[in-house]
């Protein structure tokens, strides 16, 4: 038995629309056929009508925290991949900041396992690049590879030796994975929760300066270039940051870089007061990095947009926001607020979106999914960009209910999502 999604409007180019129907049977896409009126057999299959809602492959997010093992009180598998559904993904890649970190083989097996037995969309492991993450040893990037991790990172906390980092590069272009870099050096940090702006200023509040980030952006992209690494920016945040990027790109360095939702719509000068559910790493930052982000985006210095869904507990986030750690989910609310702010809006179209969320984090690593082929992996997200609906975090399937979104009314919302050929989520 195999399902068919009848009337599917999928994305042609730009805000364009073409109407299929998609049949799928085990884990592939069977076929796709133009809707002309007359309707396929569908006899002994499942149907879904999608009259009316956009069709997309499957939502791709190579950012996230899942959170297990260790963190259990802040998402696990379950929880996570659930959340990850709920927002339409059906690939996600998780950041090896767990406890113990994703460093031997052991865990990075121990997740996968994980993932097949209790997850609901597909999970790739990050290995770390260094030791628990303490910067001080490389992890055995051969034997990660071989459990099955599909990049190095010690997301979280930025590699502060550069030593260390062409180290890592060197041995990451001999397996042939990327680095994926948190970019902050912590000598410019120090204790601060704030971005330097108006936030910041008006409360007296010490703050983090935008070159904590660049100035790693700007020493890895000189590494990368010396190693021939594939070089990812992790949740890029400043103007500078995006300008050495561009540059970096100009001379042919092999560099690619992401952004998350909240970097694109929200600025320090939004944030109400001295709430954590406004603190994440990197902070918000000024309204005029936020434009240069939206450039960024735009013309493709920035590749793809990811969500760095990072879960806390409510008794975490109310420790008050000196104590309170970073971080905010994403999952439930990325693409109706990308979708409702920019492209309802006239800014962006909606091939733009969607590809930025597909097929293009699929092509920055090498991944065979993100478009709607026969014979693909059958991932496929079903929306309703018509129905206008409240963010409200109580609802969310995450654990986590950190969002400086509540309240936020937007359309978008995804309503069935499907993961390798099965229906995992559907709305109520
Ligand atoms: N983004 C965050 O604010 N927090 C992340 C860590 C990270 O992505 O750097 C976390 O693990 O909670
Ligand atoms: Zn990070
Ligand atoms: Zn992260």
């Amino acid at each position: 038995m195999g399902i068919w999604i009848l009337n599917a409007q999928t994305v042609a180019a730009g805000n364009e629309l073409v109407k299929r129907h998609i049949f799928m049977e085990g884990r592939t896409i069977g076929s796709i056929v133009e809707a002309d009126g007359t309707l396929p057999d569908t006899a002994g299959h499942t149907v879904i009508d999608a009259a009316g809602k956009l069709v997309t492959p499957g939502l791709i997010d190579m950012h996230v925290h899942l959170r297990e093992p260790g963190f259990e009180h802040k998402e696990t598998i379950a929880s996570g991949t659930r959340s990850a559904a709920r927002g339409g993904f059906t690939t996600i890649a998780c950041m090896p900041n767990t406890r113990p970190v994703i460093d031997t083989v052991d865990t990075v097996k121990y997740v996968l396992d994980k993932a097949e037995t209790e997850g609901i969309v597909r999970v790739l492991p990050y290995g770390c690049i260094t030791k628990n993450e303490l910067g001080r040893e490389l992890a055995d990037f051969d034997a990660l590879k071989q459990a099955g991790a599909i990049g190095f990172t010690d997301d979280g906390v930025g590699v502060q030796s550069a030593q260390m980092m062409k180290d890592a590069m060197a041995k990451a272009a001999s397996v042939g994975l990327p680095i994926i870099a948190h970019c902050e050096d912590n000598t410019l940090v120090e204790g601060a929760w704030a971005s330097e702006g108006e936030f910041a200023r008006k409360h007296g509040l010490k703050a983090i300066p935008n070159e904590s980030e660049a100035i790693h952006v700007g020493r890895d992209v000189l590494l990368a270039e010396a190693t021939g690494v594939h070089y990812h920016v992790c949740h890029v945040s400043t103007e500078q940051s995006v300008r050495l990027i561009r540059h970096a790109k100009q001379f042919g360095i092999n560099v690619t870089a992401e952004v998350c939702p909240h970097h694109l719509l929200l600025s320090d000068e939004d944030i109400p007061g001295m709430d954590a559910n406004w603190k994440m790493n990197p902070p918000l930052r000024t309204p005029k990095d936020v434009q240069a982000c939206i450039e960024g985006l735009l013309d493709g210095t920035i590749d793809i947009l990811v969500t760095d869904h990072a879960p806390h507990s409510e008794e975490e986030k109310a420790k008050g926001v000196d104590l309170a750690p970073f971080g905010i989910v994403g999952f439930e609310t990325a693409f109706p607020l990308l979708y409702t702010k920019f492209v309802a809006t006239g800014q962006w179209t909606l091939q733009f979106l969607v590809n930025k969320m597909t097929s293009l984090p699929a092509q920055v690593f090498g991944l065979e999914l993100g478009t709607l082929e026969p014979g693909k992996e059958a991932d496929i997200t079903i929306i309703d960009l018509e129905t206008e609906k409240t963010v409200n975090p109580a609802e969310f399937a995450s654990k986590g209910r950190n969002t400086p979104f509540a309240g936020w009314s937007l359309k978008g919302w995804p309503t069935h999502t499907i993961a390798g050929g099965k229906l995992v989520w559907s709305e109520a």
